[in-house]
């Protein structure tokens, strides 16, 4: 479905993505690890054109990135990003609200499935308690919240997250862990996530790539992430593993010894 070969992100003399090629199919859930400034937001930016690229090729169905409109890209890929939100004005069901713009034109009017697709969304992510609250009195685990909202109402068939539970608590990062699992295997949503949790990659998604300096260190089926040397070369970090009590696969915990 998406299609990438030999990507190049510079910016001024410094290059931040140097010759990546991954296609990533319909459906797939694919996590994007890596150590700090490693290239993960950059390269998930150049999926959607966020970020331009300096060289290469991204193609989307067969059809070059470059040539979507961006109201065509809106009901194809929504876009959870790493942080942001918190300076707006709006209130949380305003924002969420608007998530369904790439479905309407100037003259259209707010339709009943506009409507279910805003509340189902507040729903789904425990945001129905504070909808009227302005988006900057949020606390950083309430507004990742309100993100993946305004995600979901966009209904899109691709889904990009950009580590979206870093600042939610574990029964919230559990739920939208779920939430993101259900997406995928139920209603077949391509997922992307960023993410710096190795072992919900390893057991959760379907594809890892692994990225370092910038360029792709690894990249394959996720239950053959998890390995000591391919860790202590991407992280400089050795690992201890131990299987997990609930079923075969492997968990990788930094050794702090
Ligand atoms: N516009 C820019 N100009 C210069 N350097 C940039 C720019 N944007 C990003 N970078 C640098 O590119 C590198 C990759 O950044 P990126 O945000 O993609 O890393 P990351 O792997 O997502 O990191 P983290 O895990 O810390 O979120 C970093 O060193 C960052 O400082």
């Amino acid at each position: 479905m998406i299609s990438c070969s030999n990507i190049l992100v510079k910016v001024g003399d410094k290059t931040l993505i140097e010759d990546i090629n991954c296609d990533i199919a319909r459906g797939d859930y694919l996590c994007i690890v890596g150590p700090n400034g490693s290239g993960k937001s950059t390269f998930l930016k150049t999926l959607f054109a966020l970020q331009p690229v300096s060289g290469g090729k991204i193609s989307i169905d067969g059809q070059m990135l470059s040539h979507y409109s961006q109201k065509k890209l809106a009901q194809l890929i929504s876009y959870v990003p790493q942080t942001g939100g918190s300076h707006l004005s709006f209130n949380v069901e305003e924002f969420v609200r608007m998530a369904r713009y790439s479905y309407h034109h100037i003259f259209s009017e707010w339709q009943s499935q506009d409507q279910d697709a805003v509340e189902n969304a507040l729903t789904i992510t425990d945001s129905q308690p504070f909808r009227f609250r302005k988006m900057s009195t949020l606390s950083g685990g309430e507004c990742q919240r309100v993100m993946i909202a305004a995600a979901l109402a966009q209904d899109t068939p691709v889904l990009m997250l950009d580590e979206p539970t870093a600042f939610l608590d574990p029964h919230h990062q559990v739920a939208v862990h779920q939430l993101i699992r259900k997406l995928n295997q139920q209603l077949h949503k391509t997922i992307i996530e960023v993410t710096h949790d190795i072992n919900h990659a390893a057991q959760h998604s379907k594809h890892v790539l692994a990225l370092l300096d910038g360029k792709c260190l690894w990249h394959g089926p996720a239950e053959q992430f998890l390995d000591a040397e391919r860790l202590q070369q991407l992280y400089q970090q050795a690992f201890v593993f131990a299987k997990h009590p609930h079923h075969d696969r492997l968990i990788a915990v930094a050794d702090e010894s």
